[in-house]
């Protein structure tokens, strides 16, 4: 749990401005996973800080840092699914809140900003490193406690998240009126929820919509869909940054397939190609990912928001790598030692 000292260290400190970490803190290059562990919570205070929210919604310091002590601690440590993984999400949903000026433009309010950047933090409380249907095949607590309703990881996240937000003295939003909170909550639950890629691969095309006619901010469908859209894109955005730091993010994501694929095996199930250290040629499935998923959901927010331009960039310029690589490592040689020796 989180003791006494730890909060101390949190809070009596008065917290820097996001640019005192780097002087990059604030770019859409920055690259948030190089920043020392130790950093991260104090970070997260002064992302929160910098945005306004402490004091439009007179947030308590104290049980803010607790919160994001406690939120840091529900995290275990696989290869990907980590809290650095949650560290770097929330850092991007504060790139797109600060550089695309949502709040002060009137696209989204300043309380779907917070579940925003809440909900960044939370969306993968206490990851196994497997997949949704990964905990249906091994009979998994989680599939038999959600299972009938899908999007079984991210029903645990949501749980997690509600456990910690109910655990006394984390409870920063108690200034919220009962009306905000409950607002607050709803949007929580939306969010974590959207994170199951099944559920955005259902709204892409709505999105694509909305990237065609616009945004409308008086329509309530357009502030759910944004919403999904951003927090999305802040998931996938280790993959817009520059090519060292994208590839070796997408080496920690195989890292957890393969193990994922070496239970299946073990178990006697056949694992998804992707997830079989085998049968995987890693460009190849990196370069249909980026087509079918990453690269669309980048060039819709460019579309909405031009100020949103380099991370599309950067993920197109990601995606020429890829290829360049598929074709070095033309289908894996039988000689060939691992599929990881793509990130050699
Ligand atoms: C670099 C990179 N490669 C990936 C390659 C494949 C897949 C995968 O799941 N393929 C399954 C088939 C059916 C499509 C995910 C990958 N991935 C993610 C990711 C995204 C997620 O969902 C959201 C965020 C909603 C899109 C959920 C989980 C993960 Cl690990 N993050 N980065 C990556
Ligand atoms: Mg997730």
């Amino acid at each position: 749990l989180v003791t006494k000292e730890e909060v101390d260290r949190l809070v009596q400190v008065d917290v820097p401005p996001p640019s005192h970490f780097h002087r990059d803190f604030n770019s859409f290059r920055y690259f948030p996973r190089q920043l020392p562990d130790p950093c991260t919570s104090p970070a997260i205070l002064s992302m929160v800080e910098s945005l306004g929210m402490i004091t439009k919604f007179r947030l308590s310091r104290e049980s803010l840092a607790r919160f994001t002590l406690m939120v840091r601690k529900g995290y275990r440590d696989p290869p990907y699914h980590n809290w650095l993984h949650a560290f770097s999400v929330t850092h991007f949903a504060f790139l797109l809140l600060q550089n695309l000026q949502l709040v002060e433009r009137g696209v989204l309010t300043s309380l779907e900003a917070l579940a925003l950047i809440v909900s960044s933090m939370c969306h993968d409380l206490d990851h196994r490193g497997t997949t949704n249907s990964f905990q249906v095949a091994s009979n998994s607590v989680l599939a038999s406690l959600y299972s009938s309703e899908g999007s079984v990881m991210e029903r645990h996240h949501l749980a997690q998240a509600m456990c910690i937000l109910n655990t006394d003295d984390c409870n920063f939003l108690e200034n919220l009126s009962r009306e905000e909170y409950t607002k607050f909550l709803d949007l929580m639950r939306e969010i974590i929820l959207a994170t199951d890629l099944a559920h955005h691969l259902r709204i892409l095309s709505e999105l694509r919509q909305v990237a065609e006619e616009g945004y409308d901010s008086a329509n309530p469908r357009h502030h759910d869909l944004l919403i999904c859209l951003l927090m999305t894109a802040a998931d996938l955005s280790d993959q817009t940054k520059d090519w060292h730091s994208s590839k070796h993010v997408a080496e920690l994501i195989y890292k957890e397939f393969f193990t994922q694929g070496d239970l299946e095996k073990a178990m006697g199930n056949m694992p998804l190609e992707m997830m079989d250290r085998e049968k995987a040629f890693i460009p190849e499935l990196q370069l249909q990912f980026l087509d079918d998923v990453a690269i669309p959901v980048y060039e819709i927010v460019a579309k909405l928001f031009p100020e949103a331009d380099e991370p599309y960039s950067s993920i197109k310029a990601n995606r020429r790598n890829w290829s360049r690589l598929r074709d070095v490592y033309k289908r894996r040689k039988p000689e060939s030692t691992s599929s990881l020796e793509v990130f050699e």
